[in-house]
């Protein structure tokens, strides 16, 4: 490789790769690390070896990247070979490949990566190689579908059976056993979940199946994105070649009523062509308000299926496997605890678990039910109090963190706006029904895949940071104190 970077500077005598371009080159590269670790597709230790790298210049379709040695490159080359060249097709919209050099010398990229918004608008590389400002989301090609949410995570009880033995049975059978499967819930009771499990059960069961998720909010911009670009063909292309289109939130079509047309039509062409087609929604069709009868009595042509909140015993199993799968240790009496004090929504359950278990770890104190009683006091307390909205959350922000509401709002990444930005996003995703999509462009009018970015690095850093967790934990109290003011 070190011949071929030579070799390469070489043949480029006098136009060896300049400072601007390397820099661009630099930002590309930190994109396609971001993409990476925004999708989970590398492991905290595999994260450890590439934000050691440089780029270093793109010549053709050949990206250069400097590596600190023998072993970082090893990893790189046969770990992460695949995940590169498909995140690397992500960013430039081609085939590009790396090419590796060993440079001892290399100062680490992570503090640039760490204080980075995932969406920064970076700088964009010249050259044909040109990724777009805002990626589409078909630019993901099948690809965004959460590692977590399967089967083999989803805990099954009275309360979600039906749907769960219905997801697993289109995944099986596409569009021969229910077509469309129309599942509907109160937020945070697994329908996203259920979702992409399908996407991952069917890949697993057919090779080269095309599985396409998205969430109406996105299904709606690149809508919008392909009138503005007039690309109708190949936004027709992106949502009608799938054999497994998966709809996420359809209610927030509402009232968007060429959107609305425009699904109108996919669903027809899939459904004509015997594609399968699952749906979720928080109410079922009948109840979906501004949607036309004709689209409504669709989504009931196939099987109509509800998940209500999990009755209690589901609750703990649903805590203990959290507990297992993101190695946080809890005894039995404390997940009872916390499962009898939180009902209605599981995404709240499993905050409230990693809240109790960050504290207890920052404190190096056991966990038991009295530390996880001081800890969700607040949280827990809100019986009968007024909604919380995202304007009271990025209000309280702003002002704990003294910042004003413009520059939470802003593209700016200094670390305190950062920290407070994705906070702010924890808690929407905490303590509001909001959809991802819709927390970002509150904040800012940033990607869906930014909020998921802040959320994760939110709960790790609770647990490993003081300052973090005591700033989630006051401002949390803040809000509610707020929302029970009035
Ligand atoms: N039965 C279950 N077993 C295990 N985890 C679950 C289960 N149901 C939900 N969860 C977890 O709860 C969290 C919220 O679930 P999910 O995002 O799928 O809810 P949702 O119904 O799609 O909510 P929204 O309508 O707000 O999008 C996720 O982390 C998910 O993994």
């Amino acid at each position: 490789m070190t011949d071929l970077f030579e070799r390469e500077q070489r043949s480029q005598e006098g136009s060896s790769v300049g400072t601007d371009e390397i820099n661009d080159v630099g930002s590309s590269w930190r994109k396609v690390i971001r993409t990476l670790e925004q999708d989970d597709r590398v492991t905290p230790r595999q994260r450890g070896f590439m934000v050691l790298t440089q780029a270093q210049g793109l010549i053709g379709t050949t990206m250069l990247i400097a590596v600190p040695n023998e072993l970082t490159r090893e990893v790189l080359q046969t770990q992460l070979k695949g995940s590169l060249d498909e995140a690397l097709r992500e960013v430039f919209h081609e085939e590009v490949q790396c090419a590796f050099v060993i440079d001892p010398e290399l100062t680490p990229v992570e503090e640039e990566i760490e204080h980075e918004a995932p969406e920064a608008a970076a700088p964009e590389p010249k050259g044909e190689a040109k990724p777009s400002p805002t990626p589409p989301s078909n630019s993901h090609e099948f690809g965004r579908l959460n590692p977590k949410y399967i089967f083999d995570t989803f805990v099954i009880g009275s309360s979600n059976r039906f749907a769960h033995a219905a997801a697993v049975a289109v995944a099986e059978a596409p569009a021969k056993a229910y077509n469309p499967l129309f599942i509907y819930g109160d937020s945070g009771l697994g329908k996203t979940h259920l979702l992409h499990a399908i996407g991952h059960y069917a890949r697993h069961l057919y090779t080269g199946i095309r599985v396409r998720y998205v969430n109406s909010e996105e299904f709606t911009n690149d809508f919008i994105n392909s009138i503005r670009d007039d690309e109708g063909s190949s936004f027709k292309q992106t949502y009608r070649n799938v054999d497994i289109l998966l709809i996420d939130d359809i209610q927030f079509l509402s009232g968007k009523d060429r959107t609305m047309e425009e699904f109108f039509h996919t669903f027809n062409a899939l459904h004509n062509h015997s594609k399968q087609v699952v749906i979720t929604s928080d109410l079922p069709p009948k109840q979906l308000i501004g949607f036309e009868e004709r689209m409504r009595s669709r989504f009931e042509w196939g099987l109509l299926t509800d998940i209500q909140p999990p009755e209690l015993e589901t609750r703990i199993a649903i805590l203990r496997k959290k507990a297992i799968s993101d190695s946080l240790s809890a005894p039995d009496d404390v997940l009872e605890y916390i499962a009898s004090k939180i009902a209605t929504n599981i995404r709240e359950l499993e905050g409230a678990l990693i809240r109790v278990t960050a504290f207890a770890s920052l404190n190096r104190q056991q966990v038991d039910v009295n530390l996880a009683e001081i800890v969700l006091k607040d949280l827990i307390s809100d019986d009968g109090a007024r909604e919380i909205t995202s304007t009271v959350i990025m209000a309280q922000t702003a002002d704990y963190f003294q910042i004003s509401l413009e520059e939470l709002c802003s593209k700016s990444r200094t670390r305190t706006l950062v920290t407070a930005r994705q906070i702010a996003m924890y808690l929407c995703r905490e303590l509001t029904d909001m959809s991802l999509p819709k927390i970002g462009l509150e904040l800012g009018g940033r990607d869906h895949t930014t909020v998921i970015h802040a959320d994760r690095k939110i709960r790790e850093l609770m647990a490993e940071r003081r300052a973090i967790f005591n700033q989630v934990t006051e401002l949390t109290n803040r809000i509610k104190h707020k929302q029970r003011e009035g």
